[in-house]
C-alpha cells in the first residue's frame, strides 16, 4: 500500500518583475509584469507505507515546495498526488488528521503559552479523545524527556528543547505519515542523535512513514534506506543510499598501521601492476592505500599482507557521502539515465502554458 503517490507533479510561481528606477516603479503601478518560476518540474515518485525516505537537494532545488504540496499547503500547477489516499489540497480536513508536519525553521507551537497548553490546543484541532491524548502524551514525553518543559512558554525553550516539543506536537494525533523539513537544523550533535533515535523507534514501532528533507547527510545515513535527490526541480536520483555511494564513489581507502615506520617505495612495490592504486604516508606508523573500484579489495589486501611484515591494524575507510553528494550536485546528475532524461526535458519541458497557482497559505 502506498503512503505517497506523485505523478508528473509541477509547481510554478508567478513572481512580479520590478522595473528599475522611478519610471520603472510608475510603469509597474499601471502594468505589472511577471516572471514564471518552475520550482518543481513534473516529478514522479512513490513511497510505500512504513518507509523512511530522504529528500535532498541544494538550496532552491524545490524540496520545501514539494513538501508544501504534499501537505496541502500549496496547490500544484499540474500533475497528480495522493497522500494516504487523499488529494491533500482538496480534502484537507480529513487529510490532516493522518499526517504530522515539522518545519525546522517554523514553529507550530504558540510562542507565549506553556508547551502543554499548545499540545491541548492541538488536541482540540485534531479532535483527539482526552484518554488517547494522555496516553500518547505520556509516552512521547517520557521518550523525549520533556517532563520539566511542559509548563514553560515556548519562547523560553532552547532550540533543541523546542524541536523535541515540535516532534511531540506533530505526533499527538498518531499520524501515519510524518513530514520533516530540516528537523535537525541548528541542533548540537547530542540532540541530533536523540532525535534520530526517536524517529527510528517511532518508525519501527508504529510503522510511521517518514519523508525527511535535510542538508545534514548524517540524518540520511542514520535514518534512510532510500534517498530522492532533487536538482533544479527535477529528480536526479531515486534509490538506495548504498547504491548511490557505490555507484558514485570513485574508490576506497584502506588505512594500515605498522609496527615500524613504513617506506613509501616499499609499499608501492607491493601493489605494482594494480592500476590506479596509490599510497600516502599519514604519520610515523600509518599509511593509506587508495584503490579505484576496478581493483579488487581482497587482491590488493592480500598483496600488502603477504609482502609487508608487522601490520598492526587495517581499517577500511567509509565512503564519504558528503563528498559524493556534493559532486553529484555540482554535475547535476546522478546517473546516465538521468542525464538522458534531462536532455529530453531540455527540449520540451518548458512550453506548457503556465497556470496561475493558488496558494492556501
Ligand atoms: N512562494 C514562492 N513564490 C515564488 N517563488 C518561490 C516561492 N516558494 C519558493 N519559490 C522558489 O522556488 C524554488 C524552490 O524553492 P524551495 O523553497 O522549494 O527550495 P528548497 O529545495 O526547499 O530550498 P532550501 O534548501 O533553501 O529550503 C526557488 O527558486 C524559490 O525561490
Amino acid at each position: 500500500m502506498l503512503a505517497i503517490d506523485v505523478k508528473d507533479l509541477r509547481k510554478q510561481f508567478q513572481v512580479q518583475k520590478n522595473r528599475e528606477g522611478v519610471k520603472g516603479a510608475l510603469k509597474d503601478l499601471f502594468k505589472r509584469e511577471y516572471n514564471q518560476i518552475t520550482a518543481v518540474k513534473d516529478i514522479s515518485f512513490q513511497i510505500p507505507k512504513g518507509e523512511i525516505c530522504g529528500y535532498i537537494g541544494e538550496n532552491g532545488a524545490g524540496k520545501s515546495t514539494t513538501i508544501k504540496m504534499l501537505t496541502g499547503i500549496l496547490v500544484p500547477t499540474a500533475g497528480h498526488l495522493k497522500v494516504n489516499g487523499y488529494v491533500p489540497y482538496q480534502e484537507r480536513e480529513s487529510f490532516v488528521k493522518g499526517i504530522g508536519v515539522v518545519f525546522g525553521q517554523r514553529s507550530q507551537l504558540w510562542w507565549d503559552i506553556g508547551v502543554i497548553e499548545s499540545f491541548q490546543l492541538l488536541r482540540k484541532v485534531y479532535r483527539v479523545p482526552e484518554a488517547e491524548f494522555r496516553q500518547r502524551l505520556d509516552e512521547l514525553v517520557e521518550r523525549l524527556q520533556l517532563g520539566e518543559l511542559l509548563n514553560r512558554p515556548v519562547r523560553k525553550l532552547s532550540l533543541g528543547q523546542r524541536m523535541r516539543c515540535e516532534l511531540v506536537a506533530s505526533l499527538l494525533h498518531n499520524p501515519s505519515i510524518l513530514f520533516l523539513d530540516e528537523p535537525t537544523i541548528g541542533l548540537d550533535i547530542v540532540v541530533k542523535t536523540e532525535i534520530r533515535e526517536f524517529l527510528k523507534k517511532i518508525n519501527r514501532e508504529h510503522g510511521t512513514t517518514i519523508l525527511l528533507t535535510t542538508h545534514d547527510l548524517q540524518d540520511i545515513e542514520a535514518l534512510c534506506s532510500r534517498v530522492i535527490m532533487l536538482d533544479d526541480g527535477r529528480i536526479i536520483y531515486d534509490g538506495g543510499l548504498d547504491e548511490l555511494k557505490s555507484r558514485w564513489s570513485k574508490g576506497r581507502e584502506i588505512q594500515f598501521q605498522f609496527g615500524e615506520q613504513p617506506r613509501l617505495a616499499e609499499l608501492h612495490v607491493q601493489t605494482a601492476g594494480l592500476e590506479g592504486v596509490t599510497w600516502s604516508i599519514d604519520n610515523e606508523l600509518t599509511a593509506t592505500m587508495w584503490l579505484p573500484h576496478a581493483v579488487n579489495v581482497s587482491d590488493a589486501l592480500a598483496r600488502v599482507v603477504g609482502g609487508v611484515s608487522d601490520i598492526r591494524d587495517i581499517k577500511i575507510m567509509e565512503t564519504n557521502t558528503d563528498e559524493i553528494v556534493r559532486e553529484i550536485y555540482q554535475s547535476g546528475s546522478a546517473s546516465k539515465e538521468a542525464t538522458e532524461k534531462l536532455s529530453q526535458w531540455d527540449t520540451g519541458a518548458g512550453d506548457q502554458e503556465a497556470k496561475e497557482s493558488k496558494q492556501n497559505e
